[in-house]
This record gives structure tokens, C-alpha cells and sequence, in this order.
């Protein structure tokens, strides 16, 4: 049985949080590697985690890390080529895995070339085989990295969408029809089943979703981060001031 902990750190701007991010993700993969022979990570889309990655391929941190024993997952994904602009998977390949040693087999990425649904599948059944979950079982990441949208979303799992009420499977394709489009996604289960989640938020358009997320009456259809108060492990929010400024608790 696991302790939940939950815990605010707001620094002074979006550098400050990329080099806390950083030597947080280091200190959580040598932890695992050294409990657990290995660290097994779900990396968050979108465009705040870019520093971090870029930070993590940079000598002399990239060093610190055995990138064999690291497995790279996504927690979500665009419903697009993986060379495509707006692939999470294409950035963290520029930003970090073009730098990294680490094997191919290890890069877990969502294939989102073959549609939704199958992506969905495929993305499920390769988590089961890493993970050695059956049926039933939620696997337990060491690390899932994630963002809040303006509107209250993390991962793809969108205000008002299907995705919100699934139980049964670790990844689905959820019909996001704000947006148009359909993303795949990590459950809510797989989300609050991790070791440690670590959200990161920066900037005043992040405000008010920040302080729903955390401080507001619960309502996950309407702001689906509040699914982390539910999680089992370690929660870390890492702000910067603007995304902070509308948090009661951080004044
Ligand atoms: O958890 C996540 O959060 C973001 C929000 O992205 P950002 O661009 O505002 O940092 C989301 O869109 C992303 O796909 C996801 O993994």
C-alpha cells in the first residue's frame, strides 16, 4: 500500500521549472533503476515539457541517467504521422531521443499512423507486455509526466469526453469534438495508479485551470486534472508564478 502525497512548488519563471523538472526526473530514474532494475516513464505531449526534454539530453545530465534501463512511454497522442508537426512523439524525438542512448526497443511510441482504435489497441497491448499486466491489472509507471490545458485537460483526456468515464482499458481513442479530432489517450485508472506524477504548468493562461485543478469544487467532466486528487501516489505540481497567481494556497 502506497502513501499518497501531494505537493505545490512554484518557482520564479518557466526556466526555474524545467531544471526543477529535470533534476527531479533524474532522481526519480536512478531511484527506480537502483529499487527496480529499471524506469519505466510516461513522457507528456503538448509544448511545456520540451525544456525538460532538452535538458535531459544535455551533458553532463544526459550522463547521469542508464538509458538502457529506461522504457519511454506517451501519455498521450495526436491522431497523426509520427513525422508530423504536431506528433508528441516527434518532439521528444527532436528535443531528446536523437540525443539519447537509448535502444529503440525502448521508445514505446503510439502509433498513431494506423488510426484511433487500432493505435489504441496496439499502444494497450504493448503497455501489457512491458508492464507483464493481464486483464484486470493496472500497470504502476515509476514516472508520468504531464501538462494541464488552459481548459482543464491533462493527457488527452478532454472536458466533457468519453474518455472520462472509462475503467475497463489503460489507452482508448477519445472522440475530442471541442478540437474536431480524435486523440488517444492513457486512462484515468493508468494515471492515478503511478508511482509519481509529475504536472507541470506554466504561464497566466494556465492560471485559473491550475487553481480548479487543485483548489476548485470537484467536478473531473469538467476539469479532468482533478483526477489526480484520486491518485495513489506521489503527486508533484511544478508552476511558475503565472500559473500559481490564481492558487489561494500559494499566496
Ligand atoms: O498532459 C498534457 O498536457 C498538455 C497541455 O499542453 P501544453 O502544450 O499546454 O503544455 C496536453 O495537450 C498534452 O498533450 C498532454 O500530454
Amino acid at each position: 500500500m502506497r502513501e499518497q502525497r501531494f505537493q505545490i512548488v512554484v518557482l520564479p519563471d518557466a526556466e526555474a521549472v524545467a531544471d526543477s523538472a529535470t533534476r527531479r526526473t533524474v532522481e526519480v530514474a536512478r531511484k527506480a533503476i537502483a529499487e527496480r532494475g529499471r524506469c519505466v516513464i510516461a513522457l507528456s505531449g503538448g509544448s511545456t515539457p520540451r525544456a525538460l526534454y532538452q535538458r535531459l539530453a544535455e551533458p553532463p545530465t544526459r550522463d547521469e541517467i542508464e538509458w538502457s534501463r529506461i522504457h519511454l512511454f506517451w501519455g498521450d497522442e495526436r491522431a497523426v504521422p509520427p513525422d508530423h508537426p504536431e506528433s508528441n512523439y516527434r518532439m521528444a524525438r527532436e528535443a531528446m531521443l536523437d540525443r539519447l542512448p537509448i535502444p529503440p526497443g525502448n521508445v514505446h511510441r503510439v502509433l498513431a499512423e494506423l488510426g484511433p482504435e487500432e493505435a489504441a489497441e496496439r499502444y494497450e497491448a504493448d503497455l501489457r507486455q512491458v508492464f507483464g499486466v493481464r486483464a484486470g491489472e493496472v500497470p504502476e509507471f515509476d514516472l508520468i509526466l504531464l501538462g494541464i490545458g488552459a481548459d482543464g485537460h491533462t493527457a488527452s483526456l478532454f472536458p466533457h469526453t468519453a474518455a472520462l468515464a472509462v475503467r475497463d482499458r489503460l489507452v482508448v481513442a477519445n472522440a475530442v469534438p471541442q478540437l474536431g479530432t480524435t486523440r488517444i489517450t492513457l486512462t484515468a485508472p493508468v494515471l492515478q495508479a503511478a508511482r509519481w506524477v509529475l504536472v507541470l504548468a506554466t504561464g497566466p493562461d494556465k492560471a485559473e485551470a491550475v487553481a480548479r485543478a487543485i483548489e476548485g469544487t470537484e467536478d473531473v467532466d469538467e476539469t479532468p486534472a482533478q483526477l489526480l486528487r484520486h491518485a495513489r501516489g506521489q503527486v508533484t505540481w511544478l508552476l511558475d508564478g503565472a500559473a500559481a497567481g490564481r492558487l489561494a494556497s500559494a499566496r
